[in-house]
């Protein structure tokens, strides 16, 4: 295959194009210097041609990257801010909703996970449609689908309603979480593709971060703010939905649809002033080649899992998926207001606000994984996030297991008014009575110490005050007196606090984007919707598991057993990534095939080859290929 691929560079090649030899570092210029014989006159050649390149290199950048690109990925991205909308927004209006509607915990349950279960689905669906409609009207239907679901979901009139609205809007999003990053990467070049895909997720934090600013600013109104809540997704839907009417199918799509002549029109757009005979040529010959090689017939799925590549590309996508779901990103999200109480926050206000501080911090440091994604490539910090996340996770756990080892002790038995003796009375210590989803934990403090501690019922509608007693009114919560639901007070809480923010550090830069940014360039055309698909599908299928096992995880396993476990996922993704993930760092979708053609888990070898660069650059002319890697095409 990637002899096939040099002979077809070697033919785009003729007519004043010349092949260079790129050395990033100085041990590969000086062998190759002394491969090359090291005369004075070679090396002034070689000067020559270095400026020659970095004369081109910025010309190629200035000349392939028109704005028009940017405004592209901008509205796709508009995707990513409603999936992190209308997953993150959901917690707060919940707390509105179940006391507006008197929801009992399973239909609480049910409105925030059906969502996601229909997300799985329809992304699965999404790979079907993509090949079929193309990219631009999947986006166009999620952002229908977002705008639907929203209105519904603001007017409702009662649960049933909503629980509609929740699955038009899951439909949009599994559609949307598999469309934009491939929109993206087939519309970008090379040297941008990892940044723009990267932004998508950028959107996606920031969709979370702007979801729990809205989530406390609502939360003030004593009626109707969850309809202000859910129903503001609407604004960014219909945006995208206006803007993706005026915006372009991808190249590659219609190319492989036989629509050339559409496609070169589409390329020229957004290519700005280049020329783009050479890239559209190198992609149609990639299509033919593909289909050819891409096994016979038979449904899309089958042909990837009984043609090598693209199986193996498969079980890295989708195991990078099921890997960045089992670091527990949304379970500790969503745990994040109840570590904040832990750490001493005890108005329930604040630490909705403070949560805010949590999507932030996961916002700011996706930030800082756009900005390294084409600096140290992909595979590196994927490595290093999955790595620090581990860490992290072992950190948080370690915090847990220290406040459960040093539990207040229940000190005070009072009587239940209804002499209905409940399971809370037996326990002894915080720690079991805070494991038990019934019961909380009153406690009175006196200058830091506890006094008069009990462990009581929860109150069945509203898990922020007990049944009876003392801490069943905010108004007899006085003297000190504090209900803690879910956690036990502890003096170990800055190290909870402090795992929580080296999370968030680790994960957010590399396991939080990487996954969806690998996925959109590792399948050649014929598979890529496919497979974009069925990776989306274990993302959101690996999200539900996770968020609704997590509280008997913790039950049984206690706190510090199920960050303890996340934490060995994590590793073992470590182990997953650096055996299996290939570099695709600034290579052509095309050219990414032939990265899966080596046996799976022989990736790490392939780090060596960073060094070596090959790049085509048109001396004259205004084409400039700085994406090549294989050395074997070089005559
Ligand atoms: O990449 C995203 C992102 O990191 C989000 O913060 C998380 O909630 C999603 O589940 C994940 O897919």
């Amino acid at each position: 295959m990637s002899n096939l691929m040099g002979e077809r560079r070697k033919k785009v090649n003729d007519g004043g194009e010349r092949s260079l030899i790129k050395a990033p570092s100085s041990s590969s210029i000086s062998s190759q210097g002394a491969s090359a014989g090291a005369s004075s006159s070679s090396s002034a050649a070689a000067a020559a041609t270095g400026d020659l390149e970095r004369a081109a290199r910025k010309q190629f950048q200035q000349d392939v990257t028109p704005g028009f690109v940017y405004v592209l990925a901008v509205f796709s991205a508009l995707g990513g801010f409603l999936f992190g909308y209308d997953t993150g927004v959901i917690s707060g209006a919940m707390l509105l909703l179940k006391r507006e509607l008197e929801l009992s915990a399973l239909w609480q349950e049910v409105l925030i996970s059906s969502t996601v279960a229909a997300a799985a689905l329809s992304a699965l669906l999404g790979g079907f449609l993509n090949g079929l409609f193309g990219r631009r009207v999947c986006i166009l239907l999620a952002s229908f689908f977002f705008t639907v679901g929203g209105i519904v979901l603001s007017t409702a009139p009662g649960k049933e309603v909503l629980l509609t609205g929740r699955l038009i809007v899951g439909v949009g999003l599994g559609v949307a979480s598999m469309t934009v990053p491939v929109y993206i990467a087939e519309a970008s070049p090379p040297h941008l593709r990892g940044q723009l895909v990267t932004v998508n997720t950028l959107f996606i934090t920031g969709g979370q971060f702007t979801a729990s600013l809205v989530d406390g600013a609502f939360s003030y109104l004593k009626r109707d703010g969850w309809r202000y809540m859910l129903g503001l997704s609407v604004l960014p839907a219909l945006l995208q939905f206006v803007g993706f009417l005026f915006l372009p199918e991808s190249p590659r799509w219609l190319i492989q649809r036989g629509l050339t002549q559409k496609a070169r029109r589409v390329l020229s757009q957004i290519r700005g002033n280049q020329n783009i005979d050479e890239e559209y040529d190198s992609i149609k010959n990639s299509i033919e080649e593909e289909e050819k090689d891409s096994g016979g017939d038979g449904p899309v799925v089958w042909r990837m899992l009984t043609y090598p590549p693209t199986r193996r590309a498969l079980l890295v996508g989708c195991g990078l998926q099921m890997f960045q779901q089992l670091s527990g990103i949304n379970t500790v999200m969503y745990y994040s207001a109840t570590i904040l109480q832990m750490s001493g926050v005890r108005d329930d206000r604040s630490a909705i606000w403070l949560a805010g501080l949590t999507t932030l911090t996961n916002f700011l440091f996706t930030l800082l994984g756009v900005w390294l994604v084409e600096r140290v490539g992909r595979r590196r910090l994927a490595l290093g996030s999955i790595l620090g996340t581990s860490l992290s996770l072992s950190l948080l756990a370690f915090g847990f297991l220290m406040s459960a080892q040093h539990s207040p002790p229940v000190t005070f038995h009072p009587l239940d008014p209804g002499m209905a003796n409940s399971t809370c009375s037996k326990y002894q210590l915080c720690e079991p009575c805070m494991l038990d989803p019934g019961c909380g934990f009153c406690y009175r403090e006196n200058r830091s110490a506890l006094v008069a501690s009990s462990c009581v019922p929860v109150n069945k509608a509203s898990t922020e005050q007990a049944a009876w007693g003392r801490c069943s009114n905010s108004s007899l919560m006085r003297d000190q007196t504090y209900w803690a639901y879910n956690y036990c007070p502890t003096s170990f809480s800055w190290l909870v606090l402090l795992g929580l923010v080296l999370y968030l550090a680790a994960f957010a830069p590399g396991m939080g984007p990487m996954p969806w940014t690998i996925n959109s360039e590792i399948y050649p055309l014929w598979a890529r919707s496919t497979g974009n698909a069925c990776a989306a599908g274990v993302n959101w299928t690996f999200n539900i598991l996770v968020s609704l096992t997590f509280l008997h995880l913790a039950q049984y396993f206690t706190y510090y057993g199920a960050f303890f476990l996340y934490s060995s996922l994590a590793l073992l993704g470590f182990v997953f990534i650096y055996g299996c993930l290939p570099e695709t760092k600034a290579r052509r979708l095309e050219e990414i095939e032939a990265l899966f053609e080596n046996q799976l888990c022989s990736c790490g070898a392939t780090d060596s080859d960073e060094g070596r660069q090959v790049e085509y650059i048109r001396v004259k002319g205004s084409n400039y290929h700085l994406s090549d890697n294989d050395a074997s095409d070089v005559d």
